[in-house]
């Protein structure tokens, strides 16, 4: 699959303190990879270099080909950034036929696309009566009106009820399957988890893992979690005992397995027959290897 954003050893000094270094990040066709950090840990900063708003220090960015900033380059891109800020006395519509005009995109597609968002009722009304969530829902119709090659999403689903976060991933999985990568900074390490292929880290300016959930799972060897329940009042400290696990309360014990431990562990719990009624495995999650990989051991 070919590559459409080529990050190559990024160096960038705000003050002459780095806030990016060494930071080198692929994305091809189609691929979502989700941007990770904690505040301050460069994620903007890579967005707006790629956008070409802020200049490099070193490295190279090439998207298609083309460098970062250049009429190509942002011919490919779209941002949608975390606090979109729109004309309040323009109407939906009227916003996005300003937008399809400037980009020499055909406007007979805009009822369409507010449909698509959720936003054909709203059409019509000022944007100073949207709520945020709308707002940010009018965003994401201006990145799709671009069809571009490269989505750079900064915190989408901030201001979205649960409903509205379901479909703006729905949303950006159409974007990916048409080919365009998309790359998503974000804090909601839960949502995430499903809706990405790649994970990239960012912590300090550097970038600390970058590969798919469960290649950094089996990198990083945190341990599965099982919760086991006991069937009889006796059980649990018995199976506590059987298996070095911890009670957790009255029924329950939690056994945290290294990786290599766990079908033994499993056999074990299988030998114990009926004094064990449940068992649920727990593998590590996005916010295990978040903590893990941007050394937050808390
Ligand atoms: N215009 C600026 N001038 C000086 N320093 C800046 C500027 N913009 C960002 N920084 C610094 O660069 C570092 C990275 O900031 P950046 O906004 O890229 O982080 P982030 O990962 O996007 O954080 P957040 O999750 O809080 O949005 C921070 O230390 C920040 O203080």
């Amino acid at each position: 699959m070919s590559l459409v954003l080529i990050c190559d050893s990024l160096m960038k000094r705000r003050d002459r303190v780095p806030v990016l270094q060494d930071v080198s990040l692929a994305i091809p066709e189609g691929a979502r990879v989700a941007l990770l950090g904690h505040n301050g840990a460069g994620k903007s900063t890579l967005i707006k270099l790629i956008l070409g708003l802020t200049p490099l220090d070193s490295g190279t960015i090439s998207i298609l080909g083309a460098r970062q900033g250049s009429d190509a380059a942002r011919q490919a891109v779209a941002h949608l950034p975390e606090a979109v800020a729109f004309q309040g006395a323009l109407t939906g519509r009227e916003t996005l036929r300003y937008f399809a005009g400037l980009a020499g995109e055909d406007p007979r597609q805009i009822g369409h696309l507010l449909d698509r968002v959720g936003l054909a009722e709203a059409a019509d009304r000022r944007i100073a009566t949207y709520s945020k969530g709308m707002r940010q829902r009018l965003g994401l119709a201006q990145v799709l009106l671009r069809r571009p090659r490269l989505a750079l999403l900064d915190e989408p689903t901030s201001g979205l009820d649960p409903i509205s976060r379901h479909d703006l991933y729905a949303i950006i999985d159409e974007l990916a399957a048409g080919g365009t990568a998309v790359l998503i900074a974000s804090h909601a390490l839960t949502e995430l988890e499903a809706r990405t292929d790649r994970i990239a880290i960012l912590s300090k300016g550097r970038l600390v893992a970058d590969d798919t959930l469960s290649a950094l799972s089996h990198q990083a060897g945190l341990p599965t979690r099982m919760r086991v329940r006991a069937s009889g009042s006796d059980g649990a400290d018995f199976i506590a005992r059987s298996t070095g696990g911890a009670r957790i309360n009255g029924a329950s014990v939690e056994i945290t397995c290294p990786p290599g431990a766990k079908m033994a562990t499993l056999r074990t719990l299988s030998g114990l027959g009926p004094q064990v009624s449940d068992i649920d495995v727990v593998p590590p999650g996005l916010e295990d290897l978040y903590r893990h990989y941007s050394g937050d051991l808390s």
